[in-house]
């Protein structure tokens, strides 16, 4: 199969299928549990079917069918197509539109703060993801040692506390892991942030936890991520343990791609380890049995995954090409080359505003993290916060290390100083918006969903279903209150069920105890895809395709 005929398997959710050709409910034995693999493509799952979970099956359903008492709340006809919610705020100017950033920011020039203007350089947001200890907080040490962000005299500091706790060649991974549990155990927990820059661009460097028990902090990285770079290590038996089932190099994958990350960087690292020692041979088995994967079960195209060999821990083909002698057989880009030309999302700053909060910083005043996903934010604008409904004004903005801007566009990764009403809180996954065009709120909505694997002992989905809902920020609990149709494996027809198994796709309506702000996919992308996980296990992707306001 040539690239150009992959489909994406994102867009591919998007075909239009007309009711006319959805069938009659189907019985549990009329379910191919194994469609996904009558071609030569893999299955879209995580890893491929277990068959032998089918066995299973018939207790899975009667457990089910006990739970199945909530009956959906509305039928088909009582959907409505969502429009965006206007809320009427006290004379406040309309922003983003019509010119009037500039005189807003003429105003703030007349309060004569020293304010800085954003960098004209693109920001870009760059996820480290992969398999626990694959390396990925070593190269995001080097990468800050080498663009001088790192003081020489704190990473001495950082190799005698390594020595101490017995993890001498952790202190790279130091710069990145900064609490003491993370130190100690010698593995990520949060996201690690930080910054550099290359010529032409800015990067915030987002290093995701690698240990399975992390993923949705993981996750959380990801929703962030302009390009994501996979770590890969080549040392012996590495690669094969992070890539077989149940790895996280797989699952980091596919939760990127979910996300909404369309291009790939494949870190292959290691390299310098005695077991490979910079081997070609090494590196292109890698490079073949990964390529695989990305192509069939991600369908991520070839001209979106870029590989790189390096060594994290020396510093090898990071900011300059690793040398001849070390490694003849290599002649494409070293990594800052790459990350200078990379492509990038496209950004719209001309759009009213969205600002999904990752976090709240609670010191003097109330402050948010947050990526600018549209629109554009300006020291001083009153943003209305969703679903709460509350204003806030923005006082200031941060950029990277503490740079204050005074505006700052699409992409942009910031920390903003918060002005809000009394009694006013904020968490993960609220919205600033826009306080003229605020986004949509709601606690159901329908779905095109994938499902991969499900647990053995829920080896179904039907109405009652639970389980946990990452969109963007957001985790939350949430419902499978009706499952509408199956694909059938051609995904040409809608077969109507009222339950299914893993490994397929279908439609379903979801809901969560209390309001989220989301969107319908095709309306604005970060608010409309999402990750269903259960018991610590990712089950399905999701686009929503309807709201029920
Ligand atoms: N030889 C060699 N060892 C490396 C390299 N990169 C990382 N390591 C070692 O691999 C181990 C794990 O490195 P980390 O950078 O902590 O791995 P990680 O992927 O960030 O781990 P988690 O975030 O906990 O998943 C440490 O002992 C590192 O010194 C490399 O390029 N070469």
């Amino acid at each position: 199969m040539g690239d150009e005929e992959i489909p994406d398997c994102w867009e591919d959710l998007d075909a239009q299928i007309p009711e006319s050709v959805v069938e009659g409910a189907i019985k549990v034995a009329d379910f191919d549990f194994t469609s996904s693999h009558q071609n030569n493509d893999r299955p879209l799952n995580m890893q491929d079917a277990n068959l032998s979970q089918m066995d299973h099956n018939s207790l899975s359903f009667q457990h089910y069918s006990q739970q199945k008492t909530e009956k959906p709340k509305a039928n088909s006809e009582e959907k409505k197509i969502p429009k965006p919610r206007k809320i009427e705020p006290e004379s406040v100017p309309a922003i983003n539109k019509d010119g009037l950033i500039s005189s807003l920011i003429e105003a703030n020039k007349s309060l004569e703060i020293k304010l800085a203007e954003p960098d004209s350089r693109d920001p870009v947001n760059l996820v480290f993801i992969g398999h626990v200890d694959a390396g990925k907080s070593t190269v995001c040490g080097n990468i800050l040692l080498k663009t001088e962000k790192i003081n020489r005299r704190v990473v001495e500091q950082y190799e005698e506390e390594a020595k101490e706790n017995n993890r001498e060649s952790w202190w790279l991974a130091y710069i990145m892991d900064i609490s003491e549990e993370e130190r100690i155990k010698g593995i990520t927990i949060e996201v690690g942030r930080a910054f550099f820059e290359t010529d032409s661009r800015r990067f915030t460097i987002l290093d995701a936890p690698g240990h399975k028990s992390y993923v949705p902090n993981m996750i959380s990285g990801a929703a962030q991520a302009d390009v994501a770079a996979i770590v890969i290590s080549a040392r012996k038996g590495e690669f094969e343990s992070g890539f077989e089932r149940g790895g996280q190099t797989t699952e980091h994958t596919i939760l990127a791609r979910a996300m909404g990350v369309k291009n790939f960087i494949v870190l292959v690292t290691k390299m310098d380890d005695p077991s490979v020692g910079w081997s070609q041979e090494r590196f292109e088995f890698i490079r073949a049995s990964f390529s695989q994967f990305l192509r069939y079960t991600c369908k991520i195209v070839d001209e979106n995954i870029f590989w790189v060999p390096i060594s994290g821990l020396l510093g090898l083909n990071l900011n300059e090409k690793v040398p001849a002698d070390v490694c003849p057989w290599y002649q494409g880009l070293c990594l800052f080359e790459l990350l200078n030309v990379i492509p990038l999302p496209e950004r719209n700053s001309n759009e009213s505003l969205r600002i999904p909060i990752l976090d709240k910083i609670k010191d003097v005043g109330l402050s948010a993290l947050g990526k600018v996903e549209r629109g554009t934010v300006v020291k001083g604008l009153k943003t209305m916060i969703m679903p709460i409904e509350s204003e806030a004004e923005i006082q200031e903005l941060y950029g990277p290390e503490d740079a204050k801007f005074m505006y700052a566009k699409t992409g942009e990764n910031l920390r903003l100083k918060l002005k809000v009403g009394e009694g006013v809180e904020i968490q993960p996954g609220y919205v600033l918006c826009d306080i003229h065009d605020v986004c949509n709120v709601a606690t159901e909505f329908e779905a095109d969903l994938i499902l991969f694997d499900l647990l053995p002992q829920k080896m179904l989905v039907c109405p009652g279903y639970e389980c946990v809902i990452h969109l963007n920020s957001i985790l939350q609990d949430c419902q499978v209150t009706q499952v509408i149709a199956r694909y059938d494996e051609n995904k040409h027809k809608k077969i109507k069920v009222d339950f299914c198994r893993g490994n397929s796709r279908v439609i379903v309506r979801l809901s969560t105890p209390t309001p989220i702000c989301v969107e319908r996919y095709v309306d604005f992308p970060p608010l409309g895809r999402f990750t269903l996980r259960d018991e610590d296990t990712t089950i399905g992707i999701g686009k929503i395709t309807n709201l029920f306001l």
